[in-house]
């Protein structure tokens, strides 16, 4: 048997978003997330809505023990032994509580998964910080970053093999859904979508190997590139962002996908995909953001589209994860690894730089980072 050792690894954290299970989770819910981020009520208001349209359920605690359940059948399938724990920064199971089962199991040293493919705060740091700060309230830190269990991160994963087969294999279906529908899959465009971030915290993202907004053009080029190949025919693509949220005189990236849609059709575009490569799972951004409102404009402006899946548990993303498992143990034992990417940027790091993924550019943000190499900065 090839050598499948994830040690020093004793156990895995999948890290995630969290979102409500009923309806008198919602407010509580946004609160956490949006505690100190100077979100308008009425964008509360409104968001609450969509979650309350879908019953004040959300996706996403499902999908999570979906990707959770098929992370333990492919380690099983491969002969590997580790536990797996499944944490949340915004609602149950918390961080707290997924700190507690990792002690309850004994562990001492976890690799970190977190559900957030692209390197920003968001998607990064947010999430390190939170470990930091969960361990500092519960008087588990040390002055530099010892912990009683201590964390890796596994690094982003947008470009790699797994996540962009993953990708390719849903648009290319999305193609034969639109064919299905009546569409001319010739004459369709890729819309790739992904969450809108405000413009400080892109420009803070550079400080990895390319921006938030880059990693995602990077990573479409290949997709469009191998369904080209894939389907016989050129697929013509573009970027667009969704789930804005801030106050309007706070910029945010554009286009958002609705403006997008009505600028296409007013060039006499009639076909189009949907491809929500920002996103792992069909959570409620893209429950409601694109499959409700989306496809709501696309609908008005008489266009034919679908909406491709998302990576969700498809074998090559699952199969992709592990492989960075043992990609990130292979590097905490100092060993030599080959670190597999599609696309032009090399593989991010899987130890954070400082100053990595602040909110904003030259903006400490006073708050303690796990995985870095420093704690503050
Ligand atoms: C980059 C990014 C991802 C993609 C990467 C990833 O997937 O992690 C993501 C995912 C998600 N965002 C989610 C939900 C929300 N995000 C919000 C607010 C915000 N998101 C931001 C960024 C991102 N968010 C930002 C910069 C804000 C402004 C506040 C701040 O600066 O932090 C708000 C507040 C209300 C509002 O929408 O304004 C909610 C409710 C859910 C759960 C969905 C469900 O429940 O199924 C998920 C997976
Ligand atoms: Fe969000």
């Amino acid at each position: 048997m090839q050598d499948v050792s994830l040690t020093p690894y004793d156990a895995l954290l999948l890290y995630s978003f969290g979102g409500p299970n009923k309806p008198e989770d919602v407010v509580p819910f946004l609160r956490n997330v949006t505690a100190g981020k100077g979100i308008p009520d009425s964008r509360l208001e409104e968001v609450g809505e969509h979650y309350y349209g879908f019953g004040g359920k959300s996706p996403i605690n499902e999908q999570n023990l979906a990707l959770k359940a098929a992370l333990e059948a492919e380690l099983a399938r491969r002969g590997i032994e580790l536990p797996v724990v499944w944490g949340n920064r915004n609602w149950e199971p918390y961080t707290k509580d997924a700190v507690a089962e990792l002690e309850s199991l004994g562990a001492e040293r976890a690799v970190v998964l977190v559900t957030s493919a692209y390197s920003s705060y968001s998607g990064c740091r947010q999430y390190r910080e939170d470990l930091a700060v969960t361990l500092d309230g519960l008087g588990k830190l040390g002055p530099e970053g010892s912990t009683t269990v201590e964390f890796d991160k596994v690094r982003s994963y947008f470009n790699h093999p797994g996540f962009a087969r993953a990708n390719v294999d849903a648009v290319v279906e999305g193609f034969e859904a639109l064919a299905a529908k009546g569409g001319d899959p010739r004459a369709a465009r890729v819309v790739f979508v992904t969450h809108s971030i405000p413009t400080t915290m892109e420009a803070a993202s550079r400080i990895s190997h390319a921006t938030y907004s880059e990693q995602h053009l990077d990573l479409a080029g290949v997709v469009a590139a191998e369904a080209s190949q894939r389907l016989g025919f050129d697929v013509p693509w573009d970027l667009a962002y969704c789930s804005r949220s801030g106050p309007p005189s706070q910029p945010w990236l554009e286009p958002d996908v609705n403006d997008h849609l009505e600028k296409l059709a007013a060039e006499g575009l009639r076909d189009v995909v949907l491809s929500p490569i920002g996103f792992v799972s069909d959570h409620m951004e893209v429950a409601y953001d694109l499959d409700t409102e989306a496809m709501e404009t696309a609908g008005r402006l008489g266009m034919t589209a679908v909406r491709a899946g998302t990576v969700g548990t498809r074998a090559p993303f699952v199969q992709g994860l592990v492989d960075l498992l043992l990609e990130r143990a292979a590097i905490a034992r100092g060993e030599d690894v080959d670190e597999a990417t599609v696309g032009t940027l090399p593989a991010f790091r899987s130890v954070c730089a400082p100053g990595c993924c602040l909110r904003r550019d030259g903006e400490p943000s006073g708050v303690p980072a796990l995985c870095s190499v420093d704690l503050h900065s």
